[in-house]
């Protein structure tokens, strides 16, 4: 945790264009996926944030060349891997301090044959077991251990082969890294209930262009046709569809005109749909969304008269890491809607600092939350606070931006784990925000 905070004055209106950051949980699978190869990779569009930033250095530790060659572009060369990094204090600190680092392990096991790695850090949002990438590198023939008093899990693999997998369930981070296992593994894997988020998409595409045969890409259901070896290729990320729908709410609860450039909508799903849900009004202008300024958005209720509900799902359902941007909007829309967060059990206890500013909300139990909008009747009031995790942190920003008077919010490391230059990019649309 680092002393840095936010300090916003809230309640104006904000104006302006915004650009997305490429997607950071897109960009922990590919900069993993690196290390299938000894040849070069170029990847753009690489978000300047902290746990990609933790992740390009640990790649670096462990031997890979790694050149920026601008802003946003990377080199990669994965030819000279030092195996003995991985026994070492540096790596255990290093590999810990962020849930994408788990990803290196099935490039490492396909390439090496052996992988180990720290339990991972990431958001405290309740239990997040990694039993499904376990259980599939297990499926394809390697043996693990997990040994409790050091925190570190051993992977051990001379010879991967392809077999059906029916994952547990339809993990993001488990199916990318078993899908980096089974390229390189003998005959054919099959992966069902896979998770097929964009991100996921992107990978398996990725490792198509590097020599892969992987088939069924976008839907559960995965067919992987072992190769002998990979070869380097190019890559762009995806604009974070996790910021462009941290943006439309932020539009919203504000009462600003703000155009999100460049969104490539078709990848969006249903996000825009479940913000339109709201009564959020968004225009497709070419592939920008242009979000007018709104006094009023009044939440849609369900076709029978009954309250609406929001609820997560593996894709192409509601993204959970947008739940807690939902719950902040509702609470200045005009009717009331129930959030159902299934995935995470510990992500809506931030609840508690918005009934601080003055919202409406019945938490339920630790899943569920009802909002009763107050329609901007009543403004919510600014407040010192703290930011619990990466999403709860920047929907307290955008109440805090929404609110009458100054809001600090502490532990701001969490929001910046995801949102790249994020206090230099609202200034730049009129925010009041400095860093303290
Ligand atoms: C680095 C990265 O990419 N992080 C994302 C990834 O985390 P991550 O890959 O860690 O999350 P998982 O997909 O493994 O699932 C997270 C949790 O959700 C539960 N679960 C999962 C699938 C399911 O159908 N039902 C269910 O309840 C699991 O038990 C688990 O505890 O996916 C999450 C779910 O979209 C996102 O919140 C994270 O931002
Ligand atoms: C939960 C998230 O991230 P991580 O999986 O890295 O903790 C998130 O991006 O919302």
């Amino acid at each position: 945790m680092t002393n840095d905070a936010f300090e916003i004055v809230g309640g104006k209106p904000l104006k302006g264009e915004i650009i997305p950051q490429g997607a950071k949980n897109e960009a922990l699978q590919i900069l993993s996926a690196v290390l299938l190869t000894g040849e070069k990779m170029t990847i753009g569009n690489v978000p300047d944030i902290k746990d990609v930033n933790k992740l390009i250095e640990l790649l670096g530790d462990m031997g890979v060349k790694v050149e920026r060659i601008n802003e946003d572009t990377y080199t990669f060369e994965a030819s000279n891997i030092d195996l003995d990094f991985f026994e070492s204090d540096l790596f255990k600190q290093k590999g810990g301090s962020l849930r994408g680092s788990v990803m290196i392990v099935g490039p490492l096991l396909a390439r090496f044959g052996k992988a180990s790695i720290p339990k991972p850090g990431g958001d405290k949002i309740g239990r997040r077991r990694l039993d499904t990438h376990f259980l599939g590198f297990e499926k394809l023939g390697a043996r693990f251990d997990y040994n409790a008093n050091t925190g570190f899990y051993n992977v051990d693999a001379s010879n991967l082969q392809g077999t059906y997998i029916l994952m547990d369930e339809a993990s993001v981070t488990g199916t990318a890294n078993i899908v980096m296992a089974a390229v390189l593994a003998k005959g054919t894997t099959t992966i069902y209930n896979a998770a097929c988020e964009p991100y996921l998409q992107q990978l398996c595409k990725m490792l198509n262009r590097m020599g892969a045969n992987i088939s069924g890409i976008g839907s559960n259901l995965l067919t992987i046709e072992g190769v002998e070896r990979l070869g380097g290729t190019e890559h762009r990320m995806l604009p974070d569809m996790i910021e462009i729908g941290s943006f439309i709410g932020l539009a919203a609860m504000t009462g600003s005109e703000i155009t999100i450039k460049n969104v490539q909508y078709k990848e969006l799903g249903i996000i825009p749909d479940t913000f339109r849900r709201l009564g959020i009004k968004l225009e497709l202008r070419g592939d920008d969304i242009f979000i007018p300024a709104q006094d009023h958005y009044e939440i849609e209720t369900f076709i029978d008269g009954s309250i609406m509900t929001i609820a997560d799902a593996p894709w192409p359902g509601f993204t959970p890491d947008l739940l807690s941007i939902v719950l902040v909007v509702a609470t200045q829309a005009k009717g009331s809607v129930l959030i159902h967060q299934k995935m995470f059990e510990s992500r809506l206890f931030f609840v508690d600092k918005l009934l601080d500013m003055g919202a409406q909300i019945i938490l339920c139990d630790p899943h569920r939350a009802t909002v009763i909008g107050l329609d901007k009747q009543v403004k919510l009031r600014g407040i010192s606070m703290t930011s619990p995790d990466i999403r709860a942190g920047v929907s307290l920003l955008i109440a805090a931006l929404s609110a009458q008077g100054k809001s600090t919010i502490y532990n701001i490391e969490q929001i910046e784990r995801g949102y790249q230059h994020i206090d230099k990019r609202l200034r730049a649309l009129g925010a009041d925000i400095k860093r303290v």
